[in-house]
């Protein structure tokens, strides 16, 4: 197993935001791993190159591709698995939603990332319970939240609500390990998600989001 009972950053910047760079992400990912990250999670090829020329961390690829008629953007087709392998990441992280994807459907992406590289292990970011235990079905090597709150029927929901009722449900219905992944925006709410059984944490735009932690700040002015 690859990821490690512990914090993992995600260190990313899409074309619209300020931060954009390879090259900024991998200072990202060197700055988290001074602070204690012992993980990485990357959005692209590039940035992961970038970031393990920086760092000795497992990390968890995806690559953000917006395709017409679909809705699924996290690594929804083989070109984007093809692209993480080529990036030497350690763990490929897919959209595992029941949303229809554009090409192949995700029990056909899973067996061409098995055949295609052996050695990579597999995140499903899912949404809901069922979704999870789909996934798990499928062979998945981790269930992450990441799309809860973020898909047509969980919009607007955080995964810390009622206590991270969510994640302890997950963590109920599924034997894999389960990363909770999205909103972890204080280290107390890291600290809840351990205790309720979480494998791994990842916290993204609360570290490496400098616009997001502004506005939290900014929010407060009187
Ligand atoms: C929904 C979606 O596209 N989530 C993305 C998945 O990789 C990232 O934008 C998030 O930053 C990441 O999941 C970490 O979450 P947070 O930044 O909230 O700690």
């Amino acid at each position: 197993m690859y990821l490690p009972n512990d914090l993992i950053v995600s260190c990313q910047a899409l074309d619209d935001e300020p931060l954009h760079s390879s090259f900024i992400m991998s200072k990202m990912a060197l700055a988290a791993y001074q602070g204690g990250a012992k993980g990485i999670r990357a959005n692209s090829k590039e940035d992961i190159i970038a970031i393990k020329k920086e760092v000795d961390l497992p990390v968890i690829g995806i690559v953000k591709r917006n395709y017409t008629g679909s809705d699924v953007y996290i690594t929804a087709t083989a070109k984007e698995v093809d692209e993480l392998i080529e990036s030497g990441c350690e763990v490929i992280a897919m959209d595992a939603t029941k949303y229809e994807r554009p090409e192949k459907s995700l029990a056909e992406l899973v067996a061409y990332v098995r055949e295609k590289a052996p050695n990579v292990e597999l995140m499903a970011d899912i949404a809901t319970v069922d979704e999870a235990i789909h996934a798990e079905k499928l062979g998945f090597n981790y269930i992450g939240t990441t799309l809860h709150g973020y898909t047509a029927d969980t919009k607007g929901q955080k995964l810390y609500d009622d206590d991270f009722r969510f994640l302890k449900e997950i963590i109920r219905s599924v034997k894999a390990p389960v990363i909770a992944e999205g909103n972890i925006i204080t280290p107390d709410m890291l600290a809840r998600a351990f205790a309720f059984g979480a494998h791994a944490v990842v916290v993204g735009g609360a570290i490496t989001r400098p616009q997001q932690i502004t506005k939290r700040f900014a929010s407060k002015v009187k």
